[in-house]
């Protein structure tokens, strides 16, 4: 559809109003389109109602159906990770983001992707590990010595490691010192569109144009060149054009060049030219960090056992990592509890294995306190009513239960001897089945420490 619209109407208008718009879906047989205000909503309706259904028509569609809707504005607060930039080749082809002959260093027929590079992804916001340092310290050798350092530079790694952000992280720096610079951000996908579109509309020369002028190039998942014969053809003379004039390009990939079936061999050798480096799984410590970023990021405080859950959920891909924190917040915030490991196992019970929750004495303690309104305190203290003593059996009875401390330990807890933590364990296991109360509380309370009741206080 973008197609024919934008050989309908200016090159201006098209991106003024078109590129923004966003696909909803079909409704009642009607294909309904996103815009961003009301304003918009009107002005699609009076100007472009008939070019879109004609649109459709020379599609092969019948009784074509347009209708528009406001977008949602996007609430920064609840949404966590930013998207990534958009990846299909609808959308990610440079179109986005276009400043045609806006800019006086950019030559006519030549996009600017400078804006499509994704805000958040820049060097401050990547946290370092051992997974990734070397292709960190890699990407800023290139940011500060662009063409100089390695070219090109290589990263790969498995799906949602970061690849993508150290990228535009490059692309961010060298925008910021260097503001005259080109820098372009294409997916193969989106490389391999342009270049079918550039031989359909006998566009060759813009298409060329645009791709070897550029200062940096970051090509991603260069793994789907893979079996494209006319486009690898095609990205051996960018990259040729590119790299004999000292420019950068920096490439990723879910697997190093030697593993990319069908890749021309001249091609595969250029890519191990420069400097070959991969991003690994994050440890545990660097998922405990990365959550603690976003949150900060997002003035959230979480406490640190809360995100140490997240991180023993989500092993391998950060991306998920960051979907579980952002499930946790928005399950929390529903809900409006307060965020606890219970809480956040259960906000994830849905999606992940549900997770051993490992309970701490002082959970137990806190979550028996709340149940019968009494201090902990009072719990560990001295007194011998029964309003005590039913609750500090209780404690010790679920801290032997659900933790794999020992009888003096839990003992040294309530600063008792072995002997009595033994004897409330007995008399709480005595009394399950036949005090119903008990029993009743012991079950609930087990369950939500161990994350799979609602918490309703401070557990
Ligand atoms: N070291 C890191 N520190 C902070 N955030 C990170 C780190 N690594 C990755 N992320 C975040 O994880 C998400 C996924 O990263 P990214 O899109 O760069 O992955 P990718 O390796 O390019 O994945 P794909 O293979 O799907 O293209 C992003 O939101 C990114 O900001």
């Amino acid at each position: 559809m973008l197609g024919y619209v934008r050989k309908n109407i200016s090159e201006v208008e098209y991106h003024t109003w078109f590129a923004p718009v966003r696909p909803l879906g079909v409704q009642q047989g009607s294909l309904v389109l996103g815009v961003r205000n009301s304003f918009a909503q009107e002005w699609f309706r009076k100007h472009y109602l008939e070019l879109l259904e004609d649109a459709l028509r020379s599609m092969g569609a019948q009784s074509p159906q347009v209708s528009f809707q406001v977008l949602p504005a996007v609430q920064d607060a609840m949404i966590l990770p930013q998207d990534p930039p958009p990846r299909s080749p609808s959308s990610s082809n440079g179109r986005s983001s276009p400043e045609r002959g806006e800019r006086g260093s950019i030559p006519q027929g030549v996009t600017d992707s400078r804006k499509a590079l994704n805000p958040k992804y820049i060097f401050e916001n990547f946290v370092v590990g051992p997974n990734n340092n070397l292709a960190h310290a890699a990407a800023l050798a290139v940011a500060e010595s662009p063409g100089k350092a390695y070219n090109p530079l290589f990263i790969y790694g498995d799906v949602g490691l970061g690849k993508t952000h150290l990228m535009h992280a490059v692309g961010h720096y060298m925008a910021e010192r260097y503001p005259d610079k080109r820098i372009e951000y294409v997916s193969t996908e989106s490389f391999t569109n342009d270049l079918i579109n550039a031989i359909r509309d006998d566009k060759m020369t813009q298409f060329r144009n645009r791709y070897r002028s550029v200062d940096l190039l970051l090509v991603d998942d260069i793994q789907f060149l893979a079996g494209k014969e006319r486009t690898q053809e095609e990205f051996f003379h960018t990259f040729n054009a590119l790299y004999e004039n000292h420019k950068q390009i920096i490439l990723s990939s879910d697997r190093p060049p030697k593993d990319i079936q069908t890749l021309e061999g001249r091609l595969r050798s250029r890519f191990e030219w420069g400097l070959i480096t991969d991003i690994q799984s994050p440890e545990f410590e660097t998922r405990v960090a990365i959550l603690k970023m976003n949150a900060e990021h997002h003035r959230m405080n979480i406490p640190q056992e809360v995100l140490e859950l997240i991180a023993r959920q989500v092993t391998s891909n950060i991306r998920e990592l960051e979907g579980a924190l952002m499930r946790v917040v928005a399950f929390a915030s529903l809900n409006n509890v307060p965020f606890s490991r219970a809480v956040a196992a259960k906000a994830l019970s849905n999606v992940f294995a549900p997770q051993e929750v490992k309970v701490e004495m002082a959970d137990v303690l806190r979550a028996v306190a709340g149940h019968y309104n009494i201090p902990p305190d009072a719990i560990r203290g001295s007194g011998r009513v029964r309003e005590v003593v039913v609750p500090r059996q209780m404690a010790m009875y679920l801290i032997r239960e659900l933790t794999g401390h020992s009888l003096p330990e839990i003992g040294g807890f309530f600063g008792r001897d072995h002997s009595t933590v033994m004897h409330a364990v007995q008399k709480v296991t005595e009394q399950l089945g036949r005090d119903s109360e008990l029993t009743e509380a012991a079950a609930f309370l087990k369950r939500r420490l161990q994350g799979l009741e609602g918490d309703d206080s401070s557990v």
